[in-house]
């Protein structure tokens, strides 16, 4: 089966993901070696491992995961903060809460995906951004080498600085593969992870409130 990705090669890999390298050649080689040198880390890790049977089939397996990995790292090439400065002008005196916003991320101890979702509530003042925004926030600190604590307050810092709510709060549910198919070993373990700000660290009404709408 082809994909839209069969066509890459590294020069094309890091023109797409690093624009700034088209004017700048002496920033491209730079990182065309850096590739290079992890594709030679990745077949020595593969040998390592004991793949030494000479599979053509995964000659270009280093290559996939330089390209996966920058696509699972691609909210480092972003501020997700800038999805939240389109706000309407919407009278809202009561929480917004935006759940169930699916997400993968990257454990930055064993680089093992995470995955699970966030749910978030605000209680705006006088700012009310679109809905989707929330969603590109999360996906933004969710694709780089995280912790679920970091990733749960990121989230909640930047609509807390963005929009300058009355209260936000996020909560993470999420399971870990480096606990679950290594180490531990531990299939079912989930971890649940809240951040909260401004109302929502006292106020006991609007954390039931948010507790009961994400059951
Ligand atoms: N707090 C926190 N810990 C995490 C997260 N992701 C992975 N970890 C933990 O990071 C820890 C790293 O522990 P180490 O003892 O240094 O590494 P390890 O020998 O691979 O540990 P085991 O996973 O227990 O085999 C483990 O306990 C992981 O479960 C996360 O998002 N938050
Ligand atoms: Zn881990």
């Amino acid at each position: 089966m082809t994909t839209n990705n069969d066509h890459y090669n590294e020069a094309e890999l890091l023109a797409s993901y690093f624009p700034e390298t088209a004017n700048n050649s002496e920033l491209l080689q730079q990182k065309l070696t850096d590739v290079q040198q992890i594709e030679q880390a990745l077949q020595t890790l593969m040998a390592l491992c004991g793949q030494d049977d000479n599979n053509p089939d995964l000659d270009k397996t280093p290559f996939r995961v330089v390209k996966a990995f920058l696509e699972y790292t691609s909210g480092y090439r972003e501020d997700p903060t800038a999805h939240l400065e389109k706000v309407f002008d919407i009278q809202q005196n009561d929480p917004i809460i935006v759940k169930d916003i699916e997400f993968y991320s990257m454990c930055e101890h064993h680089f093992a995906p995470f995955f699970g979702v966030a749910h978030v509530a605000y209680l705006p003042d006088q700012k009310v951004t679109g809905l989707s925004k929330i969603a590109r926030v999360v996906e933004g600190y969710a694709r780089r080498f995280q912790v679920q604590e970091r990733l749960t307050n990121q989230i909640a810092d930047a609509i807390d600085t963005v929009l300058q709510p009355k209260g936000v709060m996020v909560a993470i549910e999420a399971k870990h593969l480096c606990v679950s198919s290594r180490g531990a070993k531990k299939e079912q373990a989930q971890t649940f992870t809240l951040a909260s700000r401004g109302a929502y660290i006292k106020d006991s009404q609007l954390r039931s409130e948010f507790m009961t709408a994400i059951k």
